[in-house]
């Protein structure tokens, strides 16, 4: 009897509170798939420099262009590339990273800007709990530029050697050797994997200790997408999960209800993160087993002005920056000089002129200066992270105040990053940009003459590979050494040939977050 009178007031209140709930829900989802993006877009039509989306879409917003590209076998950036003349016209891209505003930076005259805003504090480092920053939750990738996090960058110059990084360069030649060895002769390879396994055992040696191999080499439990487990080693799980972590950006659920992304309470976010902790702590037990003081590795543990979780994260950033972005570039370098025989003909004779000849004293002929003079092997690389360069957009930085860029006023709290394309493919700036050409790099070649003549000269913010600011990427000094003597490495050691549909591609490109996963054939010389 008191159930009965009691249970249909219950059922009937609680039926109201989920009306309720649903209700604000609907709302909230209104305003921030329809009202806000459309009010966003709304206040930048009206300025003539700032770029805007013909048609408000709601819900994928920019994010159409992205899958278009994929969607006709192209690289999600490549519409950067085709539009690049109507980006040339603007400062500013007021873009919707699905419907979530994002200002973009293209014009060297906005970079400028943001330079002299980031140093004021106005612009800053924006840490979202999705997406590769909350990979390294407490890294200094996702912190704001105050002394401590500039204190970490500078440790991680220093205690890695980034600027010279020369002492690292036997150990790069002994990767090398150990991969091309375990390339089978003319048959296919995953060039890709290749790269991958090349960057991350040059970056694990560096890191830790000599005592740790095995720890290093055991396998562990990755859940994949189906559920089924598999065992994998840590650097296959650093890929698959670190384009995992890429995904989330792209994900529906992470804009309609982020709160379930950002606390982890559906799949793939609960997924991802019980496998980013079997990552972190199979990493924490590495550092924390090696008893080689001298590693680079013992110096970040050790370092005392950090908290634990921070110098695991530093470390981890590490191996997320490092190492697939080279792999990508790499992957590009060969392709290009594959696609443009002249040059790596070109490139193979300068080599060959400086020394470098597949004998087994190859280690002797490098120097951080021979790899500087050699000119055509620098432009080569130049060329390759200008042409497809392996980070498309840099990391979120966000407006601490309401600041003005170019004129144009954003709102304190408003999502920032430099876009990196499409200035790489300028016609005011670059003479055929489409095209893969090396000399424009060389002053003294007969197309950077002709490219000056006809006012063509880039300035220094048209190159946006490593960005640009006080948050730029550290690592650049040791990626370009490392790539200049793996590419030499390579050239003179094997004859390679990517797929004739690669090749054929105008469109492929291999940066982060690119569906193309090319096989090449080698043949050992
Ligand atoms: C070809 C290879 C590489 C490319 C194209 C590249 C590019 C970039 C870009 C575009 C950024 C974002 C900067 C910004 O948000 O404004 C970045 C950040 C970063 N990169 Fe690299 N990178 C490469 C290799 C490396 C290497 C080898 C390291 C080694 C340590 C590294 C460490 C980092 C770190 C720690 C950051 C975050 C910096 C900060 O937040 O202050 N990168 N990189």
């Amino acid at each position: 009897m008191i159930l009965q009178t009691y249970l249909p007031i219950e059922i009937s209140s609680i039926l109201k509170y989920i009306g309720i709930f649903l209700l604000a829900f609907l709302v909230y989802l209104v305003h921030r798939i329809l009202i806000r993006p459309y009010l966003y877009l709304r206040k930048y039509r009206k300025y003539s420099n700032v770029m805007t989306m013909n048609t408000f879409l709601p819900l994928i917003g920019d994010f159409k262009n992205s899958i278009d590209c994929m969607n006709n076998n192209k690289v999600h950036y490549a519409f950067r590339k085709e539009k690049s003349k109507e980006f040339a016209k603007y400062d500013i891209h007021a873009a919707l990273d699905g419907p979530t505003p994002c200002i973009s930076i293209l014009s060297s005259k906005a970079i400028e800007e943001f330079i002299q805003l980031q140093k004021t504090s106005n612009i800053d480092r924006l840490f979202i709990n999705y997406g590769i920053t909350a990979m390294i939750p407490h890294s200094l990738v996702g912190r704001k530029s105050g002394q401590k996090t500039m204190q970490r960058r500078k440790n991680m110059t220093t205690w890695l050697g980034l600027n010279g990084a020369s002492s690292y360069i036997p150990h790069m030649i002994d990767c090398c050797k150990k991969i091309l060895d375990s390339m089978d002769n003319e048959k296919e390879v995953n060039i890709m994997h290749c790269m991958n396994t090349l960057t991350f055992d040059v970056f694990i040696d560096i890191l830790f200790g000599n005592d740790v191999e095995k720890l290093v080499s055991d396998l562990h439990p990755y859940i994949n997408d189906d559920g089924k487990v598999e065992d994998l080693s840590l650097r296959d799980i650093l890929i698959r999960i670190g384009k995992c972590y890429i995904e989330q950006y792209y994900n529906i659920t992470t804009f309609i209800a982020p709160f379930l992304a950002e606390n982890k309470l559906v799949n793939p976010y609960k997924r991802n993160d019980k496998n980013l902790t079997v990552f972190r702590e199979s990493i924490r037990k590495i550092a924390k087993s090696s008893k080689d003081t001298t590693s680079v590795g013992y110096k970040f543990m050790t370092n005392q002005n950090c908290t634990e979780e921070e110098k695991l994260d530093d470390l981890i950033g590490i191996m997320l920056a490092g190492t697939e972005t080279t792999a990508h570039s790499l992957v590009s370098c060969l392709y290009f000089l594959n696609k443009y025989p002249e040059a790596l003909k070109k490139l193979r004779e300068e080599l060959k002129r400086e020394g470098f000849t597949k004998t087994d004293d190859f280690i002797n002929q490098c120097t951080v200066e021979k790899f500087q003079s050699c000119t055509y092997l620098n432009s080569v690389v130049k060329e390759t992270l200008r042409r497809d360069t392996a980070v498309s957009e840099t990391f979120d930085y966000v407006s601490s105040s309401d600041i003005k860029i170019c004129d144009v006023p954003i709102k304190k709290g408003t999502k920032i990053r430099i876009d990196a394309v499409s200035s790489h493919f300028d016609e005011r700036k670059w003479l055929e940009p489409e095209s893969f050409i090396p000399e424009r790099f060389d002053f003294d070649s007969e197309f950077y003459q002709k490219s000056k003549k006809m006012g063509k000269v880039a300035d220094i913010y048209s190159r946006r590979s490593f960005s640009h600011g006080n948050r730029n990427c550290p690592g650049q000094s040791f990626a370009l050494l490392e790539m200049k003597l793996v590419i030499a490495y390579f050239v003179t050691h094997i004859d390679f040939n990517y797929s004739k549909e690669d090749l054929s591609n105008e469109n492929i490109g291999f940066g982060m977050g690119s569906q193309f996963v090319p096989n090449i054939t080698i043949r050992k010389l």
